[in-house]
């Protein structure tokens, strides 16, 4: 069996991983422009890893702006088979207290189209399932992790993403509320469908840090009161993907989820009439079944 290769994609506040032996900064250009940052590659507990801070080190780069393309496509180039995706997300609901950790299950997008949100296109057309966002067995694995490491943790949640940057008004944050989200950010779409076109399984531990700005009994979200949470939480992050590794590692099988072969009955297209420039550029997601 071979080590598994894991992703993990730091959102606001983890802007780099510990731990990792053999440590490599790999810069990549893709066809779709370039990632986030340089990835960082190691070993950690068994698994080869790869790294990305989504905004950038230095926290550069705009919800709506980051290359999510570029990035998912670079993690696929490195043999990323499973991405464990960090966020800071707001909390709709008073249980989900700020500290906890959701694991949510569902998202409900709220992007205003802004997003390069698929690898298809250019001559080739496909339509991957997507029912279920996000991978259930990376999901309970992540679950557990964070059980263990001693953290409160809410498994299954809808996150609602929204545009951004600015933070939701009372009005729609009360909306929110109304339609039953749990949690609230700015970046998991398109990040998870472009993971599912790439037959990447993705999963997201999500740090609660406020309450966004519907509960009259706390302060309006802020940059500041997220940092103050994410400070105090960054190392259980941290545990939580160093236990979910070991996880990995010692459960490693071929992976039998829907993520793994989420391509094979999804292109529409005629194969002979798909661009040749197409098929190149492709070639490390849809290669395989031309
Ligand atoms: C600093 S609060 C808003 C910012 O934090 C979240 O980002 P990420 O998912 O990368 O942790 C949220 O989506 C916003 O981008
Ligand atoms: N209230 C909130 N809204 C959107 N994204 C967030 N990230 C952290 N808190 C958030």
């Amino acid at each position: 069996m071979q080590q598994p290769v894991i992703g993990v994609i730091g959102g606001s506040g983890l802007y780099e991983i510990e731990g990792l032996t053999d440590v490599q900064e790999v810069v990549l250009e893709t066809p779709f422009g370039a990632p986030s940052d340089a990835f960082i590659t190691g070993n950690l507990a068994g698994a080869k890893m790869v790294f990305l801070p989504r905004h950038g080190r230095g926290h550069r780069f705009l919800p709506s702006e980051v290359n999510y393309r570029a990035n998912i496509y670079g993690m696929k180039k490195l043999g990323v088979e499973q991405i464990i995706s960090v966020s800071a997300v707001g909390s709709m609901k008073e249980e989900i207290v700020p500290g906890h950790i959701v694991i949510p299950d569902q998202f409900f997008d709220r992007t205003q189209g802004k997003r390069a949100s698929t690898f298809f296109g250019n001559g080739v057309v496909g339509h991957v399932q997507f029912a279920d966002p996000i991978c259930g067995e990376l999901a309970d694995i992540l679950a557990d992790s964070a059980q263990q490491v001693g953290a409160t943790v809410h498994k299954g949640g809808t996150y609602i993403c929204i545009e951004g940057p600015n933070f939701s008004t009372r009005a729609e944050s009360n909306i929110y509320r109304n339609w039953g989200v749990d949690i609230i950010g700015m970046t998991n779409v398109p990040e998870s469908r472009l993971a599912r076109e790439a037959e990447i399984c993705y999963g997201t531990v999500a740090l609660a840090t406020d309450y966004d700005c519907w509960h009259e009994g706390h302060d309006d979200v802020s940059v500041e009161a997220v940092i103050a949470i994410i400070q105090q939480n960054v190392a259980k992050a941290r545990e939580i993907i160093k236990a979910a590794v070991e996880k990995i590692v010692a459960q490693r099988s071929e992976r039998d989820c829907e993520c793994s072969s989420s391509l094979q009955f999804a292109v529409m297209t005629d194969k002979s009439l798909i661009p040749d420039e197409t098929k190149q550029v492709l070639d490390p997601i849809i290669g395989k079944y031309l």
